[in-house]
């Protein structure tokens, strides 16, 4: 019994943390996740390929849940290889926990979907294709209650599960884990990741909650469609609340259609709309290239999570 699963890092458009409201769009870089199941084994045992010393109970959760409410409670093995770097704001943990149920869903043999209608509801919980065990929304929401419990979120991060699972900009309400708006987008991504990292459920909430004007302005405009300029606004906010440097932000404005420090950093995210002239992500590349860390060009996804 073993499945394989990949699903999408993702970028900010809007953080959660000051009200609970939030927003991210799906890229190009992948978690992939295969799990053996062994209904012998007495638990589960997790592997991180890139960093022997992180923390697997959020991996070994999901795969517990997924089994506790699919299968029959099996044990087993899970192991993670990824592109997104741990904790460094492009939602690692949603793309891990993702990855890791739907491949648990694979492993126990269920066909996962989106319920089969080519409309919003395509994206609801309950399929009403009968050749859909498990829909890829049902598939979140157990990987964000495997987040809750495993302490890695503050607000379940529901925003940044269902970009990585649904790819697509997606605005959310946290609280409820509601999804208030999927739509698909189609930018250029440039993303700034610094050496250092930062862990969410580090994160100053109470500076966070200090912003909820400037959220809930960013959340009006995201819900207008207007995301670019939802994402700047909300990374102006975000970063003066946790004490980043604004100025790489400033130096792509003029160059991007909208940059953003990304969840709760260190990482920002450039983006450009494909179809505007007026952008050129490789002047915002040369303005960032003596900062320490990586740059990495990707896309926007649309299609989110699958098993492979
Ligand atoms: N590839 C991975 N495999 C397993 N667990 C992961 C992986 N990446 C991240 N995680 C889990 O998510 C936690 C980091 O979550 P978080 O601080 O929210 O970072 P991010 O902003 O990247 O989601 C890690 O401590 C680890 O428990
Ligand atoms: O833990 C959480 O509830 C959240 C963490 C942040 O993301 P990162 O995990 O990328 O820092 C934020 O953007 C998101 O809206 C909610």
């Amino acid at each position: 019994m073993e499945g394989r699963a990949a699903a999408l890092g993702a970028g900010t458009v809007l953080n959660a943390l000051a009200t609970g409201t939030g927003a991210a769009f799906g890229i190009d870089v992948e978690t992939r996740a295969t799990v053996e199941l062994d209904p012998a084994a007495d638990g589960v045992e997790g592997k991180i390929a890139e960093d022997a010393d992180a923390d697997t109970d959020l991996i070994e959760r999901c795969v517990a849940l997924a089994t506790e409410r699919w299968g029959d409670g099996e044990g087993g093995r899970v192991r993670t290889d990824s592109d997104v770097p741990l904790a460094a704001g492009l939602k690692s943990s949603s793309a891990a926990a993702n990855a890791t149920v739907l491949a648990t869903c694979d492993a126990l043999g269920l066909a996962v979907g989106d319920g089969g209608r080519a409309s919003d509801d395509a994206v609801g919980d309950d399929a009403d294709d009968p050749a859909v065990d498990v829909t890829r929304l049902a598939a979140c929401r157990l990987g964000v209650r495997a987040a809750r419990e495993a302490g890695v979120t503050v607000t379940g991060a529901f925003d940044d599960a269902t970009a990585s699972m649904l790819g697509g900009v997606t605005v959310t309400d946290n609280d409820a884990d509601e999804l208030r708006v999927r739509e698909a987008v189609d930018w250029d991504v440039l993303v700034w990741t610094p050496p250092e990292r930062a862990y969410s459920a580090d994160a100053d909430v109470a500076r966070c909650e200090a912003v909820a004007p400037m959220a809930d302005l960013v959340a009006d405009l995201a819900l207008d469609g207007r995301y670019g300029e939802a994402m700047t606004v909300n990374g102006l906010a975000f970063s003066a609340a946790l004490g980043f440097d604004a100025d790489p932000a400033v130096e792509a404005m003029p160059h991007a259609t909208a940059v953003s420090l990304s969840g709760t950093g260190p990482s920002v995210v450039a983006v450009a709309d494909s179809d505007d002239p007026e952008t050129d992500l490789d002047a915002v590349a040369d303005a960032w290239g003596d900062r320490p860390g990586t740059l990495r060009r990707t896309t926007t996804r649309n299609d989110g999570a699958a098993v492979e």
